[in-house]
């Protein structure tokens, strides 16, 4: 019987073979926290008796939920995090660079092989990269920062293959949607998840993070893109043994959307078209990186949105808006009457400006359409791509962006 990705990458953080379900304690390589799940982790640490990290070059803190930071009991947890860094000599990423997940892949504190805890549920985004990765609460983050170390029920794995070439207009935002409209929000709840297959292949790294962002979405415990993976001891065997395995063909995929209040509620764009808009935001670690502000920027280029919409954009590092800047993107949003937002999770997860008011209708590039999501919770949130977010941007009603292209 052969070994999965996650069993292979398990086994060489434990010292010893591995299988699905088994408990055991491994080293971690990376460690990262947030400004929202920082101090809690800090305290935890803390707590615990802990005086210095295990692994201070290895322990990252990023500034960006709330930032510039809007509040002054917000701006004592900001200096609680800059304090512990300086004391510890941890890496701190400050509110200039960007979402946790963006800086992590683009500064790369992760790579291929890495066992990476994250005080964020998004942290499977790593996956992209050939990495395990894993959000986990602060309390299992602080003992990780204490020890170097965590404990792991290995998880059973299921693989999802994409074969063929997506069709125009229809993004990596859209395959992903489309696996969680069919698996649902528990479809693979604690379970690795490897995607296979030439479709696949074929992302680009920042679409391979798309997805993978969003494999928590589907209750997955991690995701790994094959491609990214260089070593072949961490590939997974032949006879691996997988809990299930999807196919699907990329020609046949159209572009998504999810309805209010559940990630899992999705249709075709299609079918959700004519719903009025008031907001739109393009942003987050799952949709702000600079490929997705090109297939927004392409849409929007010479044109103007519609009146009835406040449109913002956030890229999500500094790296993405300087390009941004470099291409005439930023510009071309701008005058096409957008706002442009500093670079962190923005409006997002309602942690700064951009509230959407009682009954507006908020279509969004990002992965959660929670009731009080965006800090609303009389607010109707869609999520979709950035192509979709663009031509409904400029309809004021949800549009599929093979209409406008
Ligand atoms: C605020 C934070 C704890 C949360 C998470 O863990 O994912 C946020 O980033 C989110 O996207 O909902
Ligand atoms: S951009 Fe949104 S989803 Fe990503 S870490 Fe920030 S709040 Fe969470």
């Amino acid at each position: 019987m052969g070994f999965t990705f996650a069993e292979k990458i398990i086994a060489g953080h434990a010292g010893h073979e591995v299988h699905a379900n088994d408990c055991v304690v491994v080293n971690v390589d990376v460690m990262m926290a947030s400004d929202t799940t920082g101090p809690m982790t800090i305290r935890a640490f803390q707590e615990m008796g802990g005086v210095r990290v295990a692994k201070p070059k290895k322990t990252v803190f990023v500034i960006d939920h709330a930032t510039p930071c809007p509040n002054e009991r917000i701006a004592a947890l900001h200096s609680m995090i800059r304090r512990f860094c300086g004391e510890q000599g941890c890496v701190l990423y400050d509110q200039n660079w960007g979402v946790c997940h963006q800086v992590m892949l683009e500064n790369d504190e992760v790579g291929e092989g890495d066992l990476v805890l994250g005080g964020d549920s998004h942290t499977c985004s790593y996956g992209a990269v050939g990495a395990f990765s894993t959000g986990v609460g602060s309390t299992d983050l602080g003992a990780a920062l204490l020890t170097g170390k965590t404990w792991l029920r290995v998880p059973e794995t299921s693989r999802i293959e994409l074969t063929g070439h997506l069709p125009k207009g229809v993004c990596a935002k859209d395959v992903t949607l489309r696996m969680i409209g069919d698996l649902r929000s528990d479809g693979v709840s604690y379970e690795s998840v490897e995607f296979a297959g030439d479709g696949f292949a074929r992302f680009t790294q920042d679409e391979a993070a798309t997805v993978c962002n969003m494999v928590i979405e589907m209750g997955g415990k991690n995701g790994v893109f094959l491609s990214a993976l260089k070593r072949p001891d961490l590939m997974p065997d032949e006879d691996a043994v997988y809990k299930r395995v999807l196919r699907y063909d990329a020609a046949a995929v159209v572009p998504m959307v999810a309805r209010p209040h559940a990630v899992d509620n999705v249709c075709t764009a299609a079918e959700a078209a004519g719903q009025r808009i008031d907001m739109v935001y393009i942003g987050s670690c799952t949709n702000g990186r600079l490929s997705d502000l090109a297939a927004a920027a392409d849409i929007l280029r010479g044109k103007k949105i519609a009146p009835s919409v406040r449109m913002t954009v956030c890229p999500a590092s500094t790296k993405v808006l300087l390009a941004a800047i470099d291409r005439g993107y930023i510009r071309e949003f701008l005058e096409a009457g957008a706002t442009i937002s500093t670079p962190g999770c923005s409006l997002c997860v309602g942690t700064l400006g951009g509230v959407p008011a009682d009954g507006e209708v908020v279509l969004s590039t990002t992965n959660r359409n929670f009731k009080g999501r965006m800090g609303n919770k009389n607010a109707l949130i869609y999520l979709a791509s950035p192509a979709t977010a663009a031509a409904s941007a400029l309809t004021g009603t949800i549009t599929d962006p093979r209409e406008v292209i």
